[in-house]
């Protein structure tokens, strides 16, 4: 039942690393894209995107991977094809399914000169009803042949973060597979047998399910995100709060888990800000309230404001202030909803002079801020003149930051570290007026909010 090539169509984040990944475990692959450069690239043995070990998987499966320009190409000379291609937010906060029906009208064509059974995989994210109702017909109007006789549908998504897409892909906690009828499930789980190593549990159901099942993990992991962020806010409101402790002693529960349960600046990037709206709309579609979703999501996007208005009680507008962390997340150059990026728009609005540096991600930001802020080479010359600094992002070139790296001059620099990082080296030290947040500050005030409270008992 399994071949020994595979078609993979959209080499973006994604789908390159699958590409390498799956020509390591022993596959031939070829690569897809409507992009020359993307195929140029993987043709001459360069990553077309930026994943942590991809340039090393594509150097050592030269033989094995190729790419073309040709959806008709792919899919004569292979078994199986996965299409990820963007499925971008449309203006009502669905998925739009445009470039992957697209891609799938092409595959369509191929199939219909194809001798052979073919399995076709949807690995975007997309929401329930999409693979059936949208994109279905398209390979059988194309193709002119029957789905479950002629050729194999499954749709199937990864769980996998930008930066360890390669060993998240390889080892997942399990696989979902979302099946038009038990021969696409069975082709598709005995493709994943060889490609996976640690032996995941398989979950196989309907398309429908397996649909709704990726939007739903990912709007719980952020409902879960947003709790932790809620008692941030609370912890800096009580004399001693601190989230950590409350997150590390409620994380043991084996309900809760301590994954994804830090709290700081919110969530980002590409995926995430997305689902819960995406997951919304659904909902209003269907006729069910999810104000789950509606206020993780609205809650999500008030926290760089709430930080804004708390930087501008300790320094006036005016003041130079440095933001360290403009991709959503360490070892990432994608800036896409990235909370350090929204903080130095806001900050800059309010007419504070911004600074800003991040590792990877300065060239796209410097695309993304335009001349409003001034991206910087280093973290040096970044904090350099700055009258505050923002830790945005716990990467670690700031979390190796000393105490000397820090101005010493006549005030005293405030350091506000959202992933409290550097409490060990700053809390306490003179010259810095360092705010861990999520840990409860302006004791007094604090203390006489509780005061209050129960004075009457
Ligand atoms: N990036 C991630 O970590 C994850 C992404 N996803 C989902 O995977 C999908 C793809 O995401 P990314 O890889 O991040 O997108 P991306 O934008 O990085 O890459 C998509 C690629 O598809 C190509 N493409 C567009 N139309 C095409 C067509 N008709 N034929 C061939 N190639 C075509 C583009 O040129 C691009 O190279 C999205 O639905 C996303 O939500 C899901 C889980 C994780
Ligand atoms: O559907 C998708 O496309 C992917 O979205 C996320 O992956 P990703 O956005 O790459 O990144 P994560 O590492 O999960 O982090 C996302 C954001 O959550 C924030 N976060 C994470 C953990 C935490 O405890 N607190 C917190 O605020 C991070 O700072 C970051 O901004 C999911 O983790 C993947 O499982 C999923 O496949």
């Amino acid at each position: 039942m399994v071949g020994k090539t595979i078609s993979v169509v959209g080499l973006g984040k994604l789908g390159a690393s699958m590409a390498a990944a799956m020509a390591d475990r022993g596959f031939d692959v070829i690569g897809v894209d409507v992009s020359r450069a993307a195929v140029e690239n993987l043709n001459a043995g360069k990553a077309p995107v930026q994943e942590t070990t991809l340039q090393e998987y594509i150097d050592r499966n030269r033989q094995r991977l190729s790419a073309t320009l040709e959806h008709r190409d792919a899919v004569m000379k292979s078994d199986i094809t996965f299409v990820i291609v963007p499925t971008p937010s449309d203006k009502n906060g669905a998925f739009s399914i445009k470039y992957a029906a697209t891609a799938f009208r092409a595959i369509g064509k191929a199939l219909k000169e194809k001798k052979g059974y073919h399995t076709v995989v949807l690995t975007s994210t997309v929401l329930p009803g999409a693979t059936r109702y949208g994109l279905l017909p398209l390979l059988e109007q194309e193709s002119g042949k029957k789905c479950g006789k002629d050729f194999g549908l499954c749709y199937s998504p990864e769980f996998i973060a930008l930066g360890s897409v390669i060993r998240d892909f390889l080892n997942p906690d399990f696989l979902l597979v979302g099946e038009f009828d038990r021969k696409s499930g069975e082709t598709l789980e005995s493709y994943y047998e060889k490609i996976m190593e640690n032996h995941p549990p398989c979950k196989r159901m309907s398309i429908e399910n397996a649909e709704l099942a990726k939007v739903s993990l990912n709007s719980y992991v952020t409902m879960k995100i947003t709790f932790a962020n809620i008692l941030t806010e609370l912890c800096e409101k009580i004399p001693g709060g601190d989230v950590d402790a409350v997150s590390d002693a409620i994380g043991l529960d084996r309900r809760i888990g301590r994954k994804y349960l830090t709290g700081g600046l919110g969530f980002g990037g590409p995926c995430f800000p997305r689902d819960n709206v995406a997951v919304s709309f659904l909902a209003r579609e269907l006729g069910v309230r999810n104000e789950i979703a509606e206020a993780t999501d609205r809650f999500n996007r008030t926290i760089p404001a709430r930080f804004v208005e708390k930087i501008s009680r300790h320094i006036p507008s005016g003041s130079t202030v440095a933001v360290l962390g403009l991709s959503y997340k360490p070892y990432s150059c994608v800036v896409e909803e990235s909370q350090g990026i929204l903080l130095a728009q806001a900050l800059s609005k309010q007419n504070y002079t911004v600074t800003g540096y991040d590792p990877l991600a300065n060239d796209n930001a410097r695309h993304m801020l335009g001349d409003d802020i001034q991206i910087k080479e280093s973290v040096q010359d970044c904090i350099a003149g700055a009258d505050a600094v923002l830790i945005t992002t716990p990467d670690p070139a700031f979390t190796a930051l000393k105490l000397g790296d820090f101005r010493k001059g006549k005030e005293d620099m405030l350091v506000v570290d959202f992933w409290r990082v550097l409490a060990g080296e700053l809390s306490g030290k003179p010259g810095i007026r360092y705010v861990p947040v999520g840990q409860g500050s302006r004791i007094r005030d604090a203390e006489n909010v509780l005061e209050m409270m129960w004075r009457d008992a």
